[in-house]
């Protein structure tokens, strides 16, 4: 039975007891937190917040973006801005980073964050979230660059998510495992519901868009139909499919009961890696789903050993169960080519 603590006691305790945090990153994730606790909020209100619906806008990727795109994003920055534990932001809504104003006080730590995952599906309902992630702004050096925000996932000091679903519910890292916090809507506060969250390294379930079939690769094609071919097949085993097409419930059902999650490098767009982001998706997630005992490549190569190039970089994601992320790697790496 999990101890129920609230985050704010869970994260002191990592500080003090444990020696796990430094005080301003426990201060830095409490404003996140709360930013997370207004968004959740705003998306509970739906049509009667006038939260739904298109912005009339489109991002840094040309992507149409929602109201609530917009409204995360605003949340995230005025929230954290002025907490004085952060030299820069970077999200996936904004083309350049954010660099706290001069008349706040300056911090060592970069946030980089995907204020609202899963954009299709605000106005369906349907589980979306916040991804966020959490580096150390190198030693030295005047002011804060987009260069700053290069390093691979390794170097994450945190990293988390919020999905907002029937519940909502926090997932965090600090490279001590994985903790869930569920909000308790009337105490106003995120209560820790699960801890040293573990995924199983088999599993008989993965998440795909099966309608991006045609353009697949060799390697992705082989695995999904030995997957398919259930019982009778290669594997011996039946497999069940799931697709929400938002990765952060995707990725919340992996890390509550295990499965493997794929979106791959496609046909449709041969110069683009992959449709995540690096940084605001994958290497977050990566984090927390090696932390949980799984694994994350971009088919290749493990996703937190990547060296960025660019803020907004794109990378195929195979993550989840280890066995079957190897599996599918393997399958690449014996391909031999993209
Ligand atoms: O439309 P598709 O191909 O199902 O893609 C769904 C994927 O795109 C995403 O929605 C991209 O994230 P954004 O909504 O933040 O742009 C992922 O959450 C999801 O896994
Ligand atoms: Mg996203
Ligand atoms: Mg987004």
């Amino acid at each position: 039975m999990t101890r129920r603590i609230s985050l704010t006691q869970y994260l002191i305790e990592q500080q003090r007891e444990h020696g796990q945090i430094p005080q301003e990153l426990r201060l830095l994730i409490e404003v996140v937190a709360r930013a997370c606790k207004r968004i959740s909020i705003s998306v509970t209100k739906g049509a009667l917040g006038e939260v739904l619906g298109t912005a009339g806008s489109e991002n840094v990727q040309g992507e149409i973006q929602k109201k609530l795109d917009i409204i995360a994003n605003e949340v995230l920055i005025e929230a954290n801005e002025w907490g004085g534990h952060l030299a820069a932001m970077a999200s996936e809504e904004m083309e350049g980073i954010h660099v706290v104003p001069n008349r706040y006080p300056q911090g060592e730590y970069l946030l980089m964050f995907d204020p609202l995952d899963g954009s299709s599906n605000i106005d369906v309902n349907v589980s979306i979230g916040t991804i966020f992630s959490v580096l150390k702004k190198a030693e030295g050096g005047k002011g804060v660059s987009e260069d700053d925000f290069l390093q691979p996932g390794t170097a994450q000091a945190a990293a988390g998510y919020c999905v907002y679903g029937p519940q909502t519910t926090l997932v965090l890292t600090f490279g001590q495992g994985v903790a869930m916090f569920t909000l308790d809507r009337e105490q106003g506060s995120f209560v820790l519901t699960s801890e040293g969250v573990k995924i199983p390294e088999d599993t008989k379930e993965f998440a795909i868009n099966m309608s991006n079939m045609r353009h697949w690769d060799a390697p992705v094609s082989r695995y999904i139909d030995e997957a398919l071919a259930g019982s009778t097949g290669p594997r011996g085993k039946d497999f069940n499919m799931r697709w929400i097409a938002s990765m952060v419930a995707d990725v919340h059902r992996i890390l509550t009961r295990g499965g493997v999650f794929l979106y791959p490098w496609d046909k449709r767009e041969p110069n683009k890696a992959g449709k995540l982001r690096l940084m605001y998706e994958a290497n977050p997630m990566a984090f927390l789903v090696e932390q949980a005992g799984g694994a994350a490549t971009n088919a290749r190569q493990r996703i937190m050993d990547l060296q960025p190039t660019q803020l907004h970089e794109r990378v195929a994601v195979v993550l989840g169960s280890k066995k079957e992320v190897e599996r599918v790697t393997a399958y690449h790496l014996e391909a031999g080519k993209k």
